[in-house]
This record gives structure tokens, C-alpha cells and sequence, in this order.
């Protein structure tokens, strides 16, 4: 697989990087990033004390010309500008962006009528499974029991809730036959009245360099339920990415999530 990297320079392309540099079927073919990036120009692994070959370039057709797949972990915006090329070139891709909202979601879905696209929140293993877990969780705790979602991340991030907290949610509320849209709580300050019974829930924590904690709580009487999934390193968001990106190799056009590439579904 030839990967080319969006965001080469971030947090998650570093980390993807070096994830792609240590896998056998892997090589990488582009590492972008945004104009004015000090990064660009640089070799993609400078930062390893290591050489690529590849620079990086703020040039996306120049960044996906020889690539199979490309991995985006930047912004919404970036993201769908990436994939608008990405479509015209037929390169598949991984997008880890969280953040879109409903218009952007569209935008998407519509590339990937043309081009396989997996599309995930979160691509470590452990929340993937931890969404299973929820959902069984929600169909036994489905009455008497307020549902609660916290998460917690470093002080960069800058969507809030995080998109998997969001997930987890869409996950319950499924469960339980709703639409998310109509009992989600995402603040609460003031003389907020009583918790209304059916909601769900949302509480974000910004702090350190905190890599990314979930726990939903199922608070009933006399008793609660904790589900926490804990990220102590990137490594397993990248590695699901490269997993994602194998996975697209034989796929058609369509969009695919992390519960697809595990086989979840
Ligand atoms: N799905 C998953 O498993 C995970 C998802 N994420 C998500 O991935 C995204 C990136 O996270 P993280 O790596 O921590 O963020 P960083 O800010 O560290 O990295 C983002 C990278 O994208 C670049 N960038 C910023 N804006 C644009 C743009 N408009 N167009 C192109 N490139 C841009 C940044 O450049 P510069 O620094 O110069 O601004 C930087 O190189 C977030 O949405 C985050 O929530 C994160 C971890 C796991
Ligand atoms: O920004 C992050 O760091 C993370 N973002 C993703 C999210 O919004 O859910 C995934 C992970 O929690 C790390």
C-alpha cells in the first residue's frame, strides 16, 4: 500500500508517520500539511532523526500522485478540500477528522458514492469494542438508569464533545430506539430544574496533554454502571488508520466505519 499522510506535521501525522514507516506492506508516498506550515519542505520523518525521502508539501495533487490511500487527521475543512481531490484522482481514504457537522457530513457521504472512504471517530480497537459493549449495556439498563457521557482530552483539542464521546451516544440512543438529536443534553449551568428523565448526558474535560478518556455512566438507585475506555498513546489510533487503509485496498466505492474493518457489523 502506498499511503500518502494529511497533516503530516500534527500530533496524529507524526504518529502515523512513524506507523507507516514500521509496517512491511506499507510505504509512504505523500505527507502533506497547510500552507505555512513550518514542516514544509522538510522530510516527512525529520522529526524520527530519520530520512523518507518524501517532503512535505502543501501541493495535494503532487501529495497523492503515486498513493493507494490517504490518511487525514487535520480539520473539517482541510479534510473535504483533501477529499475533493482525493475523488478526482480515485485515491481512497481514511479520514480520522472529528468535528463535521450535518452539511459537511453530506459533503462525505457524497464522495464516497465514488471513491471507498472509512470514516471513523476512533480507530483504536478498544473503543470499537467499548461501543459493542454499550450498546448491549443500553438494552439491559434501558429504564431507571440516566445516562451520562464524559470525556476527557488534552488542551489542544478543539471540538467539544470529542466526536467519539458523540459516537458512543448515537450508539445508546440507537439502542434505545431514539434519535441522539432529541435527548441530548450537551451543558448544563444555572438553575438547570431536575434531570429530565430519558436524556443523555454530555460532560468535556480539557486539560494537559491528556490523550483521550470516555466513560459512560448508567446512574440508576442504589446502584451505577461505568464503561471508560482509557488512550494512554496514539499508536492505536494509528495503527486501526493503517488497518483501515489495508482494509480499502479491495473495497468498491462506499463509506466504511471502524466497526466495518473489524468486522463488527
Ligand atoms: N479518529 C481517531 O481515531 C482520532 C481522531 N483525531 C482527530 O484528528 C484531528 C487531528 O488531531 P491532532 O493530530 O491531534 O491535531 P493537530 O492539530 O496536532 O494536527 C492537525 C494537522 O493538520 C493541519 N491542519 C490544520 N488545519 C488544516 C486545514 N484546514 N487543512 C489542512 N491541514 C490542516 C495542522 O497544521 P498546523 O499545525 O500547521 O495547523 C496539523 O499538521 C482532530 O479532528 C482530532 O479530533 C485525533 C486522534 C484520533
Ligand atoms: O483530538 C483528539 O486527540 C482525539 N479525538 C478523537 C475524538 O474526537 O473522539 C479521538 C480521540 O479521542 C482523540
Amino acid at each position: 500500500m502506498k499511503i500518502a499522510i494529511a497533516g503530516a506535521s500534527g500530533r496524529m501525522g507524526r504518529m502515523l508517520v512513524e506507523s507507516v514507516l514500521s509496517t512491511s506492506d506499507a510505504t509512504l508516498a505523500g505527507a502533506l500539511d497547510i500552507p505555512g506550515s513550518p514542516a514544509l519542505g522538510q522530510d516527512a520523518a525529520g522529526f524520527l532523526g530519520r530520512q523518507s525521502g518524501v517532503l512535505v508539501t502543501d501541493d495535494v495533487r503532487a501529495a497523492l500522485s503515486g498513493a493507494d490511500v490517504l490518511i487525514d487527521f487535520t480539520r473539517p475543512d482541510g479534510t473535504l478540500a483533501h477529499l475533493a481531490v482525493a475523488r478526482e484522482l480515485g485515491v481512497r481514504m481514511v479520514i480520522g477528522t472529528t468535528g463535521f457537522d450535518d452539511s459537511q457530513k453530506a459533503a462525505l457521504r457524497q464522495a464516497a458514492q465514488t471513491i471507498p472512504v472509512v470514516f471513523a471517530p476512533n480507530m483504536s480497537v478498544g473503543v470499537n469494542a467499548t461501543f459493542k459493549l454499550l450498546e448491549v449495556a443500553a438494552k439491559i439498563l434501558n429504564s431507571g438508569y440516566d445516562i451520562e457521557v464524559i470525556e476527557a482530552h488534552h488542551r489542544h483539542k478543539v471540538d467539544a464533545p470529542s466526536g467519539t464521546a458523540l459516537r458512543m451516544g448515537e450508539v445508546i440512543a440507537e439502542a434505545l430506539g431514539k434519535d441522539l438529536k432529541d435527548c441530548a443534553v450537551y451543558a448544563r449551568e444555572g438553575h438547570t430544574g431536575e434531570r429530565e428523565e430519558g436524556t443523555i448526558g454530555f460532560a468535556t474535560i480539557r486539560g494537559g496533554d491528556i490523550v483521550g478518556d470516555h466513560t459512560v455512566m448508567f446512574a440508576g438507585i442504589g446502584e451505577r454502571i461505568e464503561i471508560t475506555h482509557k488512550s494512554s498513546s496514539r499508536v492505536s489510533y494509528a495503527q486501526g488508520s493503517v488497518r483501515a487503509a489495508r482494509f480499502l485496498m479491495d473495497k468498491p466505492a462506499g463509506l466504511y466505519d471502524m466497526q466495518d474493518v473489524l468486522g463488527l457489523k
